[in-house]
């Protein structure tokens, strides 16, 4: 029980760090925190100013700060007065002023985005500043001591030891050049930039007036010829005098003068303008590492930050304290050494762990027994222990002992509570963590579906197959943001995951043009399936585009802003495709549903789409070698037979489980035993409701278009390749008046796809009408007689 409390409370500490994160996100919080910031930089900057004017008088009252009958001349009183002695007077002087303006700008930017990452910079650059100024004014503490204040003045003084007076004014100004070279990025090529712009303007002038002189006082001829022009002495004009007005008809008379012998002129006369070489400017960051700075990393769950997970009151407690009956205990050690006995097998020890169903007894048996020989003997330990559920592990793996697992005679619930509230779960860091229950230590059983990459569940019907399901997607409910995992629901028994309609705005993804997420009907399976599989491909493209190998490492990749989302980049979430009742699919739909799910088992891990694949038929028609092959992961619930059994897990075991949550659950190599958690609907309900009732999403997550390639093709069927069953399917459609395939595929027993081409004959006979989208064909025969008619007019 002690035990218990303490997990609750270790495990309770990372919601309140979670909540005081989301306090500080809250817009609200951010809003007063800036405005409080702002408005004590205002507080600090009044009473700095007015300490400047009265510290000498408050300096000497500030020892006897709670006297009552004592007063300062401060503006902001004892506080204000206090404050400033220890910014300016104990501090950096008058340079302490940068605090109030910088804390001033960070309350503003606070109170208008929320965030500290511009002014950040700032402060350091300013810090830095205040510093150096402080130690600059350190030379006229004689005249003012405030000016440096105490840290000022020892600064300075402190390094005119070392450096003298001259080294020390030389170093700040290095530093000084250096802040403006680094803040500004001033660099001589930028002074020069600027210089020769104004020196190249007054050149050409100076040039040309120097050449126009020359021109003006040596070219007789031209001068001569010239008849509009106002002949000025040079020398008694300064250049400034000689504007380019006045020249301007000597040079144009140059340029319309094709004389080869004033082409020496010409090209003494024609400038060359040459094109300033503009330095282009480059940043020091590239962009998503400034993206980053400026925004951080992307959020995915910002759309609805205020999404609370939810809690764990939501879920029931059960009384499960296990009970450890000695006397039980004892029995069943003794049977078990007896019945060992009859068949020769010493026991050199044996060791019980009391687990919530069963309890498993280690045996060291003596040297020389072969395990295959205890093995054998299950059958008879298990009817001397008149109990069912006894399984034999010989050896146990990695422990060198043989386990025998008899079940409790007072079987423990394992609530889903106390799983979701162990720490172990809490703390997992898994991408999609899946708490499923406790093994037979008692020990909290948490694996991560990525991980896995896909779980086969089998177990006959009422053994816990749906509560496991439950469990399974509780788990990721308790653990994941909607805006990280979106669940594809199939329940062709309609009844058992129809709670989770509530969450569809949040979790749930589904076709465009649905009304319900969750998919009941086999031709919307098939649609699902293959609108998925064209997922897979996109998010394969992404990937490729991005140069990664999976999910997690094109999320990284995108939080940190290196992906462009106007190149279709997007945060993707995990998309966990859970089916129930698969036996019955594989019954209506056969390889066409087969091929998707083959398909995507086979590929989908690495884009984060994972299979949960229920049935209550484990034989090998319905989970074929393809399927078996690409689910490593598998659940056993109770099954009927030993051949179910290996179907499922390759090893016998499920048949001796004794339901109500008992199950195996085989990784890959070892098989471990599980008590599954237990969610009841109503939990399920609640928490449905809890999440439900908050703000979604618009819509639920939309899968690609994908409409069955067979539906409304192909219209000009010949009469003679008609299906044989193409009148019967003519009579089920006109009887029903409801042109739909899967109606067909129920009352003729077909697969989808004959079904589809029945269809298509149908439309071509002009049985029914067009293809609607997902509403089902009208039907143009109004009944049998109409029928029959129509298909003797053909012949
Ligand atoms: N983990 C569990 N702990 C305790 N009891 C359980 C557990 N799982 C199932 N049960 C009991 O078994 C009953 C049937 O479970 P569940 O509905 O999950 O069966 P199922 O295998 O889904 O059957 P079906 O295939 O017919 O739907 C539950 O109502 C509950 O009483």
């Amino acid at each position: 029980m002690a035990k218990k409390k303490k997990t609750i409370t270790k495990t309770a500490r990372k919601p309140i760090f979670q909540g005081t994160k989301s306090f500080f996100k809250n817009r609200q919080t951010q809003t007063i925190i800036g405005l409080f910031i702002a408005l004590f930089a205002i507080f600090l900057f009044i009473s700095f100013v007015s300490f400047l004017f009265s510290w000498q008088q408050d300096q000497s009252q500030l020892s006897n700060f709670g006297d009552k009958n004592i007063s300062v001349k401060n503006l902001l009183g004892k506080i204000g007065a206090s404050i400033s002695n220890f910014f300016i007077y104990d501090g950096f002087g008058v340079s302490s002023f940068y605090v109030p303006i910088l804390l001033f700008f960070s309350g503003i930017s606070i109170f208008l985005k929320g965030s500290l990452i511009k002014v950040r910079k700032y402060w350091a650059w300013g810090i830095l500043a205040m510093i150096w100024l402080s130690i600059v004014l350190g030379f006229f503490s004689a005249q003012n001591s405030l000016l440096p204040g105490i840290i000022g003045y020892e600064l300075n003084n402190y390094l005119q030891q070392f450096l003298g007076k001259t080294g020390l004014i030389l170093s700040l100004l290095f530093l000084l050049i250096s802040y403006i070279v680094i803040r500004f990025k001033f660099t001589p090529e930028k002074i020069q930039s600027l210089i020769p712009e104004k020196k190249h303007t007054d050149g050409v002038e100076k040039q040309l007036t120097d050449s126009d002189i020359e021109k003006l006082t040596s070219n007789e001829n031209i001068e001569s010829s010239t008849t509009n022009v106002n002949l000025v002495e040079p020398q008694t004009k300064s250049d400034f005098e000689l504007s380019l007005n006045n020249l301007e008809p000597t040079i144009k008379k140059h340029l319309t003068s094709n004389s080869s012998t004033k082409n020496d002129e010409t090209h003494g006369a024609v400038e060359i303008d040459v094109e300033k070489i503009v330095e282009e400017k480059h940043v020091e960051e590239n962009l998503s590492s400034k993206l980053v700075k400026d925004f951080g990393e992307f959020d995915p769950t910002l759309e609805l930050s205020e999404f609370k997970f939810p809690t764990l009151n939501l879920l029931r407690d059960y009384n499960e304290s296990i009970s450890v009956d000695q006397e039980e205990l004892e029995a069943h050690k003794n049977r078990i050494v007896e019945t060992l006995n009859n068949y020769n097998i010493g026991i050199a020890r044996i060791k019980a762990t009391v687990g919530p169903t069963v309890t498993l007894y280690e045996i060291v048996p003596d040297a020389g027994i072969r395990i295959s020989k205890i093995k054998n003997l299950e059958d008879d330990i298990a009817l001397s222990l008149s109990a069912m559920g006894i399984r034999i592990i010989a050896p146990i793996p990695g422990k060198g002992t043989i386990g025998i697992e008899v079940p409790n005679k007072k079987a423990t619930m394992v609530s889903m509570k106390s799983v979701i509230s162990s720490t172990k779960f809490q703390n997992s860091e898994m991408e999609l963590p899946i708490a499923l229950g406790k093994t037979i230590s008692n020990e909290t059983f948490v694996v991560d579906l990525a991980k896995m990459p896909h779980l086969l569940m089998a177990g006959a019907t009422g053994q816990g197959k749906s509560v496991g399901l439950n469990a399974v997607l509780t788990s990721l409910l308790y653990k994941k943001h909607p805006a990280e995992v979106k669940f594809v629901l199939v329940d062709p028994k309609k009844v058992e995951l129809t709670l989770f309609n509530k969450i569809e705005r949040h979790y749930l993804a589904k076709l465009p043009d649905t009304d319900e997420a969750i998919i009941t009907d086999t031709t919307k399976v098939i649609n699902t399936l293959n609108s998925l599989c064209i997922e897979m491909d996109n998010r394969y493209d992404l990937l490729k585009d991005a140069m990664v190998r999976n999910i997690k490492e094109y999320n990284v990749k995108f939080k940190a802003r290196k992906l462009n989302p106007e190149n279709g980049h997007k945060f993707l979430p995990y998309i966990v495709l859970v089916i129930d009742e698969f036996a019955d699919l594989i019954m209506t739909a056969g390889k066409e549903v087969e091929t998707p799910i083959a398909r995507l088992a086979q590929l989908a891990r690495a884009i984060g789409i994972h299979l949960i694949v229920a049935t209550q038929r484990p034989s090998v028609n319905v989970i074929t070698g393809i399927i078996k092959a690409n689910f490593p992961a598998r659940a056993a619930f109770r099954v009927t037979s030993k051949i179910d059994s290996r179907t499922i897990l390759d090893a016998s075991g499920a048949d001796q489980l004794i339901g109500k949550g008992d199950m195996l659950f085989s990784g890959g190599n070892d098989v471990i035993r599980l008590q599954c958690a237990f969610v009841d609907t109503p939990e399920v309900e609640k928490i449905t409701d809890f999440i439900g009732s908050q703000r979604a999403y618009a819509n639920a997550y939309l899968l690609p278009e994908y409409s069955g390639e067979e539906v409304g093709t192909s219209l000009d069927i010949d009469i003679s390749e008609r299906d044989v069953l193409f009148r019967d399917a003519a009579l089920v459609i006109v009887h029903a008046q409801q042109g739909s395939a899967s109606l067909l595929q129920r009352k003729l027993k077909l697969g989808y796809n004959r079904a589809g081409r029945l269809i298509d004959q149908l439309e071509a006979a002009g049985i029914v009408g067009q293809f609607e989208g997902s509403k089902a064909r009208q039907v143009l025969v109004p009944d049998e007689m109409a029928l029959n008619l129509l298909l003797d007019g053909e012949k």
